[in-house]
């Protein structure tokens, strides 16, 4: 890998076919499996389409775990309640058990049960999500336990919901004059509402917003840092989830006929989880290849066993649980990534729209101070790591922060790019004071940042990598992404990461998962990121580690062309010939102090500095 390298035209995706035999497409797969979905019904006997119709609904479920748990990392046991939401929210309305008079004009339509449920679904979640997905950890899961188990008494303890014994009397959904009062004739729309909801959450992670949400696992330093609203993106794809349940468990009473709380209990949201996971939890298809797999494998059980031991018991259960520990242990990613290396499938290349370009923001004159921090001082209980710290960066110049292990650099950046907040002093970003503000307010404010230890998606291309830097300057939100009509704004995002990737002579990676390059290389990538932001201030977090004397001439090139083109850049760094040949000025810190500032040669020469770094040689 060479900075200086000239750019390469953009490659096509690596074909990852071991010979020339073209593969067929994702979409060809997808309309095969669609077809045999469709002919499914006049080929199996009526159990096998019921228990299809059952696959269908938890396929549904999983699906909503894949976002929720497989991409954002949010662990939830409480899906199950969600589903119960739809179910009684239909069940209730149309089944007459609010009495002819009252809200009597609602009864009667599954559908507006659907609308009514999605809504009830999509206010709980948003009440429960405000109040939950504050916490992290451990302590989310258990939240998700504490509001599935309360939703699940709710069910069964409301007289207006039938309480244990459940409520009967649903009618059957009515669609084009057609009552799909049987399991074959719910089956079609079952089975539509899995596809949609497989191909619309397929879209959606394939997009800035699906992005942001995965950035999250990245953790919420980063997805800040790159301007991600982390507290709405963990919102919208835990109402997602929860919206999605809720369809099932609309389509789940009307294809019952009747409802009662037990299939909404923490049981059946363990149970969910399972599927997303043995499945593949980050892939939408493995969401129905694991809700399949764990139905058929319970029914299985469930029949077989007391005729293989001639008694019955819990026996199924038991043996339900070692293989689950089987197949976790001998599958970690999910059953999905063993069957789509069996698959045929051609690798998708994202289209890249070359022709178009996102507007830039206008530097500020070259010389002018664009960041600054006045007397910043950051306390840690009694320990002071940064002490009345003066600093000021102007454009068009670099700036060097060095000083010996534990001066208090990395808290600096901190302060400096709204990670932490100091104690007292002030931080000015482009003149405005941002005391308080998070990393997002100086993201958008065009600061960009790399990191210390390298914060990127190691399973996410290279591409989509430097895709979520880019994330301010894109403006599509979920629903248009879900559905595909957000492809002008993804393609100028694609194409704008392309070209920071060409930029700093990564352009023949791009396809490449990212954590598939050496530590070097992610180092440049994540300055490709930051270059994507297009921003003024650039802060540099110890760049040149790990990287080898060529990559960091070719990295000192790439940076003196940016300060040509009037970016600010800072650097912390430990490379003394690295930083010395390369800064235009220099703030040495020691025990959270600034001992000396100046140009490079006259700092080389305080004798502070050589008595902070040779002890007064
Ligand atoms: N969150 C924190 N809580 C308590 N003390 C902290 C915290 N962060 C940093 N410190 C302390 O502040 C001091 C400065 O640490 P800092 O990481 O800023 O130094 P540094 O110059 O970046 O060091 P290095 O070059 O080794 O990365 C250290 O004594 C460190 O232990």
């Amino acid at each position: 890998m060479s900075v200086s390298q000239p750019a390469r035209a953009l490659a096509p995706a690596p074909a990852t076919s071991a010979g020339p035999r073209r593969r067929p497409s994702r979409l060809m797969v997808g309309a095969v499996f669609a077809a045999l979905l469709a002919v499914g019904p006049y080929l199996l006997p009526p159990f096998y389409v019921s228990l299809l119709d059952y696959i269908g609904i938890a396929s549904l479920v999983a699906l909503g775990l894949t976002l929720l748990t497989g991409t954002a990392g949010m662990t939830s046991f409480g899906q199950a309640a969600f589903v119960g939401l739809g179910a009684y929210t239909t069940g209730v309305l149309s089944s007459g058990a609010l009495g002819a008079d009252t809200l009597g004009w609602l009864q009667g339509s599954p559908w507006l049960g659907l609308a009514a449920g999605l809504l009830v679904t999509f206010v709980a979640a948003l009440a429960i999500g405000s109040l939950t997905l504050r916490l992290s950890g451990h302590y989310l899961p258990l939240g998700t336990i504490a509001w599935g188990i309360s939703l699940y008494y709710l069910f069964g303890s409301s007289t207006l919901l039938g309480g244990q014994s459940g409520l009967g009397n649903i009618p059957a959904i009515a669609l084009f004059g057609l009552d799909l009062d049987s399991p074959a004739r719910m089956y079609w729309l079952i089975w539509a509402f899995v596809l949609a909801g497989a191909v619309t959450s397929q879209n959606l992670l394939d997009s800035r917003e699906g992005r942001a949400i995965r950035a999250l696992k990245g953790g919420v330093t980063m997805a800040e840092a790159m301007g991600v609203n982390s507290s709405r993106a963990r919102m919208v794809v835990f109402i997602l989830a929860a919206l999605q349940a809720s369809a099932a468990g609309w389509l789940y009473a009307h294809l019952q006929r009747f409802i009662n709380p037990s299939p909404f209990g923490l049981h059946y949201g363990i149970d969910y989880l399972f599927m997303s996971v043995v499945g593949g939890a980050s892939s939408v298809w493995g969401a129905l290849l694991g809700a399949g797999v764990i139905t058929v494998l319970k029914q299985w059980l469930q029949d077989l066993l007391p005729a293989l031991l001639g008694r019955s018991g819990n026996f199924e259960v038991i043996v339900f649980g070692v293989l689950m520990i089987v197949i976790l242990q001998s599958s970690s990613a999910g059953l999905w990534s063993l069957v789509a290396r069996l698959l045929p499938v051609a690798a998708r290349a994202p289209r890249i729209d070359r022709a178009s370009r996102l507007s830039r923001r206008a530097l500020p004159e070259r010389g002018s101070v664009v960041l600054e921090a006045r007397k910043v001082t950051r306390r840690f209980g009694g320990l002071v790591a940064n002490n009345e710290m003066d600093l000021q960066l102007r454009a068009g110049e670099i700036l060097g922060l060095i000083g010996p292990n534990g001066a208090g650099k990395s808290t600096m950046f901190n302060q400096l790019s709204g990670v932490d907040t100091p104690t007292s002093g002030q931080v000015l970003l482009c003149g405005a004071d941002m005391r308080g503000k998070g990393s997002r307010a100086f993201a958008s404010r065009g600061l960009s940042r790399t990191f210390q230890h390298v914060r990127l998606l190691p399973q996410m291309s290279v591409l989509e990598n430097v895709a979520i830097g880019a994330h301010l300057r894109g403006h599509a939100g979920v629903l248009p992404a879900a559905w595909r009509l957000d492809r002008k704004d993804e393609g100028a995002l694609l194409a704008e990461a392309a070209r920071q990737l060409e930029r700093v002579g990564l352009g023949d990676c791009m396809h490449l998962p990212a954590g598939s390059l050496a530590l070097g290389q992610q180092r440049i990538l994540e300055i490709a990121r930051a270059l994507a932001a297009d921003p003024c201030v650039l802060l540099l977090d110890e760049p040149a580690a790990g990287l080898r004397l060529q990559e960091k001439q070719a990295l000192g090139d790439l940076l003196r062309k940016l300060r040509a083109e009037g970016l600010a850049v800072l650097l912390v760094e430990h490379d003394m010939d690295f930083v010395m040949g390369l800064v235009d000025r220099l703030v040495v810190m020691e025990f959270g102090t600034r001992i000396a500032a100046g140009l490079p040669e006259e700092v080389q020469n305080d004798p502070a500095v050589l008595e902070a770094y040779l002890g007064g040689v």
